[in-house]
């Protein structure tokens, strides 16, 4: 079976082809500017030249268009035909209290997502875009999303609920609800087989550190704690978002600045972060790199952005009443060595002992940073969200054809 597996944005599109047989990604690529002037496709198929190609356009059912056309082109397709496409997977980053797991799409799903526009404004309307484009594209192949907060729903009261008159979440759902679920369940599976040890028997703490950024803390393979919360600002310091700050600031500021609601919105998201404190990026590697030449204001954005994550871990650590191994994911995670360092400088009294050889080494692969008698081992686990999608969507495509062909 061909799985094809959709993060759709705002203005932009991921996609990878599964074969699932063998697990193998067919191809990939991305949609960039939709709704735009000269809108980008890049595709990429393994061992071949990246293709690129500039046209106009203008909303995600085109897009879908285009990558359809892409997968099935003359020379740089991959399929025959798009019939060799069996079923869709989507990353949906919001599903309120509604998902705990992936499901198959139908009207009352797309409802619940529709409902849920207001929780993540960002997110869930470009994803209901992608879901209606490939609905137009390819009528009758079965759907599924898989939920960003999903993994997150085991979450206790006391580690969602606001401190705040509780009829702000019996009327609204005002609660905290986590995100980057997908890879935080992906990584604590991929780390306990790298272990070798169960992972009902560990306490982890996941760190996925990319443009969004959030710490997991993984009790016994359920998601116990999570530093975003009712969106994807909350927690960390991050690319462009704020990250934790005290909620007086929101009314102070738009009072001093005269700003509107959405103003300051588009501050705490799009304006702050290392983009903000270091005046130079969004973008980690330059960030270092300005560091590294000697900028202070650089130096201070990346102390301050790692100091975050140790706060969280040591608070993760309390939480949980201990830890057996702390995690490293995606493209800060995954990447840079001297972030991780400074996050793990901080963390000797809990018994951690990076190896500063082990962290330099880059690699694909799930590797151990931490000496050989460190009290506990921190891992780099390089995500893999698109997989567990494409996974989920064949496991819930499959139960489907078994139930049909026995009625
Ligand atoms: N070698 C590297 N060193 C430091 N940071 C890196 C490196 N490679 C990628 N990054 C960071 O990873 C970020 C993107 O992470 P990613 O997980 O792909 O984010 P997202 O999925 O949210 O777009 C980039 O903003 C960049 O700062
Ligand atoms: C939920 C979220 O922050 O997603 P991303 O990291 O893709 O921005
Ligand atoms: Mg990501």
């Amino acid at each position: 079976m061909n799985i094809l597996v959709i993060n759709a944005g705002s203005s932009s599109l991921k996609y990878q082809l599964y074969n699932m047989k063998t697990e193998d990604v067919l191809a990939k690529g991305r949609v960039e500017r939709i709704g735009m002037d000269s809108s980008i496709l890049t595709h990429e198929v393994e061992n071949q030249p990246e293709v690129r190609e500039v046209s106009e356009i203008l909303d995600h059912t085109t897009a879908i268009k285009k990558v359809l056309d892409m997968l099935t082109h003359r020379k740089f397709g991959v399929l025959r035909n798009i019939q060799d496409i069996q079923a869709v997977g989507h990353r949906v980053v919001h599903g309120g209290e509604s998902f705990s797991e992936s499901v198959l799409v139908d009207q009352n799903v797309k409802l619940e997502i529709r409902k849920l526009f207001d929780l993540a404004p960002l997110h869930n309307p470009a994803h209901m875009m992608g879901i209606v484009a490939v609905e137009a594209n390819l009528p009758n192949v079965p759907q599924a999303v898989v939920f960003d907060t999903a993994f997150h729903q085991s979450m206790p009261p006391s580690s969602y609920l606001y401190a705040i008159p509780t009829v702000l979440y019996r009327k609204h759902q005002i609660r905290r609800y986590g995100f980057h679920g997908t890879s935080h369940d992906y990584v604590s599976k991929r780390a306990a087989e790298f272990l070798g040890r169960p992972l009902e028997k560990l306490k982890l703490i996941s760190c996925h550190i990319g443009n969004g950024a959030s710490c997991a803390a993984i009790l016994h393979g359920k998601s116990y704690d999570t530093s975003m919360g009712m969106t994807p600002l909350e927690g960390l310091m991050m690319g462009t978002r704020s990250g934790d700050l005290d909620p007086a600031v929101v009314p102070f500021a738009i009072n001093k600045e005269d700003l509107t609601l959405n103003e300051v919105n588009s501050m705490l998201n799009k304006h702050s972060g290392l983009l903000a404190i270091s005046g130079i990026s969004s973008d980690m590697r330059e960030v270092v790199e300005a560091m590294n030449d000697g900028n202070d204001k650089a130096k201070l954005a990346f102390e301050m952005y790692a100091y975050r994550i140790r706060k969280y871990i040591g608070s993760y650590v309390a939480a949980m009443d201990g830890v057996d191994a702390i995690l490293f994911t995606a493209g800060v995670g995954e990447n840079s060595a001297p972030l991780r360092e400074a996050v793990c400088r901080g963390l000797t009294f809990f018994g951690v002992h990076l190896d500063a050889d082990r962290n330099a080494v880059r690699s694909s692969e799930t590797r151990r940073i931490t000496t050989d008698d460190s009290g506990v081992s921190v891992l780099v686990v390089p995500t893999n969200e698109e997989l567990l999608i494409a996974r989920d969507t064949y496991r819930l495509v499959k139960d489907k054809t078994a139930v049909e062909s026995r009625f």
